[in-house]
């Protein structure tokens, strides 16, 4: 920005700002929330209508108070006798430099000069190294007369000296009256936590505060614009060294830029800018790209005079350009201790890949183990198995991959789909293990009674012996709830050797529950049948549809028509998931669906199915089934063995008969699960005990209890290893009561 052009208000409103550093040509949020900023805000930035208006002061490393009625820091403490910060009888002190950049509380960090006592010699120095001191007589004349140096930039070293030695016992009091004239390009609102604004001021040039008008309801100074080109081209003496010290700045920018990525484009544009822009602003926009401190930039703020700015910044960028240089060397080292160690992957970069390098940060690392990760995946496609088709698309994807920057979402999205697809069983399926005989036995021990249903599933296994890719007929169960066409199911598998996965249809109304959604769309993913097939891993499971009878119809499409596909051994075996987008052979999946009607199976599937009714069972029926199944599976459920716990024919009979009322026997299951729990807790209770008294013999006690677990307190009669009975205590006190009863009798 050529500051050349710029012409200031002379009256501008202040902006007090605590954090950051606005310098010219470059820009910084600032967010405002205190009483007299809030005011400039409203009443200067939100109502002016002229660009003039936009035009503010911003004064750095200045606290505004937070309310109206709290005093404003001084900006200008030209009158300020107290400022001397230490009383100092030194003859030979001629004054005091105050660390402080004028306004209150002192900043410690700043460190010019230190806040040391001065010698003539040192304070002459100062003074003359920075353009922005006011020198004050304190003893003399404590007044605002006596700033007699105020506006010292313009004395010439030689001139200020002579005007300095005469004057004893000087107070030099280093005020921070250089601020940044900025245009406010953007304001945001908000009322949420409190009220704010957040700006966006870009830096014009330095100003020089000369006199704050007024104080409220925000601060308004009378201030001299001081980036004029004529500052920098006149005084032919420094123009030489100027030239020199421009001249050296310009190299180490360019020293910067060349080990910044270029194809980065705000990189591209700094270097555009090197060239295009006055030499002269260059040292503030740099010192606000660099990394800098805050105090640095404030020093860089201060530096009025253009050849201390050059000199002040030049270390800076040196410093920025060594970091730079040091980071890439140990990154080089980096990467070739990696390439020596791990041989086995020579390739760290593909040809094809284009490589973006952000050499700044860690991005670059991040790529390469991205490209790593990408050709893995690669790799793992080719020795996927994957049929030709589907192998076609999984290059595209790849190629697409790799010419993709990680940050886009597609990014993941591709790369999910093609883990997805390596994963999937292409190929891989278990060898069936066809004995009928075993079969028989196996369905015999898991179930009891269902003569039909085995004497069905059976005849099924027969025919895939004999003619193994059988196109055979889906089995349907149909049957009342808890009659075991789901365990049923489960055992089929067991009896083939095959692996078993449960897809439950009840309340589906939306056919990409089937067959998933399009890859467009957001949290898109595959449907049921091709995730199954992901989590059993062959692509011949036993896939069991669950409650086919239960599926709706919603506005998504209709489930049961994408089943249609599925199950139609003619169609499936290319059957498509949105997906997936490629076709996946299904025929060598044994699909057993159940319902509790028919009455709601759409015809068309009903069509495709066999359906096997398994009626409900009859008193007898369940109770050997508690006893033979149900019994002895919720005690290894529940940790217990017969040793703890023993049900009675007669009790189960009481429980089936009282307690239960249903075709099927999961309601009696539960009930037995809660007397298991029952005992549980009491032999949980018993463990430290059991250890002890484990030698006393059994007794074989008919316990009458009342059993809560129960949901009404009939009696039942369990019988209990007396252990568990010592602790059930009011069941114990019955128990003796009960022996002895008998003792008696
Ligand atoms: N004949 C049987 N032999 C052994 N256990 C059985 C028998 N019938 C049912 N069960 C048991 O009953 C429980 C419930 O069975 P399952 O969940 O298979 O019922 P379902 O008919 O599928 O019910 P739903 O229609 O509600 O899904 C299971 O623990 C199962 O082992």
């Amino acid at each position: 920005m050529d500051s050349s052009a710029i012409q200031i208000p002379s009256r501008l409103p202040l902006l007090l700002v605590n954090e950051g550093v606005l310098l010219p040509g470059s820009s910084v949020r600032a967010v405002v929330e205190t009483s007299r900023n809030l005011q400039l805000v409203r009443s200067r930035l939100l109502r002016g209508t002229s660009l003039r208006s936009t035009i503010i002061g911003v004064v750095p490393n200045t606290r505004d108070p937070d309310t109206e009625a709290q005093e404003l820091p001084r900006l200008h403490s030209l009158n300020d006798n107290n400022n001397h910060h230490h009383n100092c009888d030194d003859n030979s002190c001629i004054g005091c430099l105050r660390p402080s950049r004028g306004l209150f509380p002192p900043d410690p960090d700043f460190t010019v000069n230190g806040s040391k006592v001065l010698t003539a010699k040192e304070a002459i120095n100062g003074i003359i190294n920075s353009t922005t001191w006011e020198i004050f007589d304190t003893k003399t004349a404590p007044n605002t007369e006596s700033v007699y140096f105020a506006n010292t930039r313009r004395l010439s070293p030689m001139r200020f000296q002579s005007l300095l030695y005469p004057v004893r016992s000087l107070v030099f009091i280093l005020i921070c009256r250089i601020g940044t004239a900025g245009i406010a390009v953007q304001v945001v609102g908000s009322n949420w936590p409190k009220p704010h604004y957040t700006l966006l001021i870009t830096g014009l040039c330095r100003f020089h505060i000369l006199e704050v008008l007024k104080e409220k309801p925000y601060p308004v100074a009378e201030v001299e614009q001081l980036d004029r080109l004529e500052q920098y081209t006149n005084g032919s003496d420094a123009a030489g060294e100027l030239n020199v010290l421009s001249e050296q700045f310009y190299e180490y920018a360019i020293q910067l830029v060349e080990l910044l990525d270029m194809s980065v484009p705000v990189v591209a544009k700094l270097r555009r800018m090197l060239d295009s822009l006055p030499k002269e602003t260059l040292p503030d926009i740099l010192a606000s790209i660099i990394r800098t401190s805050a105090n640095e930039k404030l020093q860089v703020l201060d530096a009025v005079g253009l050849e201390e700015r050059f000199k002040k910044t030049i270390p800076l960028l040196v410093r920025q350009i060594e970091g730079l240089k040091l980071l890439k060397k140990t990154r080089k080292l980096k990467l070739d201790d990696e390439k020596r160690v791990v041989t086995i992957r020579p390739i760290r970069r593909n040809n094809s890949i284009s490589g973006k390098r952000f050499p700044l940060d860690t991005a670059e690392e991040e790529e390469d183990d991205d490209v790593d990760d990408i050709i893995m995946l690669e790799k793992k496609i080719r020795n996927a198995n994957i049929p030709e088709q589907a192998l076609k698309v999984c290059m595209k994807e790849i190629k697409r991959l790799k010419n993709m920057p990680q940050s886009m979402p597609e990014f993941v999205l591709t790369r999910n789909y093609l883990e997805l697809m390596v994963e999937l069983p292409w190929k891989k399926s278990t060898s069936d293990r066809l004995d009928l005989h075993a079969a028989r036995v196996l369905l015999d021990n898991d179930h009891y009674a269902m003569q039909e249903l085995k004497k069905r599933v059976l005849e099924y296994l027969a025919v895939r012996q004999l003619k193994n890719n059988l196109k055979g007929p889906i089995l349907c169960f149909v049957g009342p709830p808890g009659v075991g066409k789901t365990s049923v199911g489960r055992s089929i598998a067991k009896t083939l050797g095959r692996e078993f996965h449960r897809i439950s249809l009840g309340g589906v109304s939306d056919q990409s529950y089937i067959r998933g959604h399009r890859r467009t769309y957001v949290g898109s993913m595959p449907g049921r049948i091709i995730n199954g097939l992901k989590s059993v891993g062959v692509n011949n499971p036993v896939f069991l549809l669950d409650e086919i009878d239960k599926m709706g119809r919603g506005l998504q499409g209709d489930p049961a028509a994408a089943l249609l596909e599925v199950l139609d051994p003619e169609q499936n075996h290319s059957f498509t998931d949105h997906y997936l987008n490629v076709s996946f052979d299904l025929s060598q999946v044994l699909f057993i669906a159940t319902a509790n009607t028919t009455a709601t199976i759409p015809p068309a599937l009903l069509d495709r199915m066999e359906l096997i009714q398994v009626a409900g069972y009859m008193q007898e029926d369940k109770v050997e089934i508690a006893l033979r199944h149900l019994i002895p599976k919720q005690l290894d459920l529940h940790g217990l063995t017969p040793h703890h716990l023993q049900i009675p024919q007669e009790t189960t009979e009481d429980i089936i008969s009282r307690y239960t009322r249903e075709a099927g026997v999961r309601s009696l299951e539960r009930k037995i699960a809660a007397i298991c729990r029952a005992v549980a807790v009491k032999v949980a209770e018993s463990q430290h005990r059991s250890a002890k008294s484990s030698h006393l013999p059994w007794l074989p006690l008919t316990l009458v209890v009342v059993h809560t677990c129960l949901s009404n307190t009939q009696e039942l009669s369990f019988t209990v290893n007396p252990l568990i009975v010592q602790l059930m205590q009011l069941e114990l006190l019955k128990a003796r009561n009960k022996i002895m009863n008998e003792a008696g009798n």
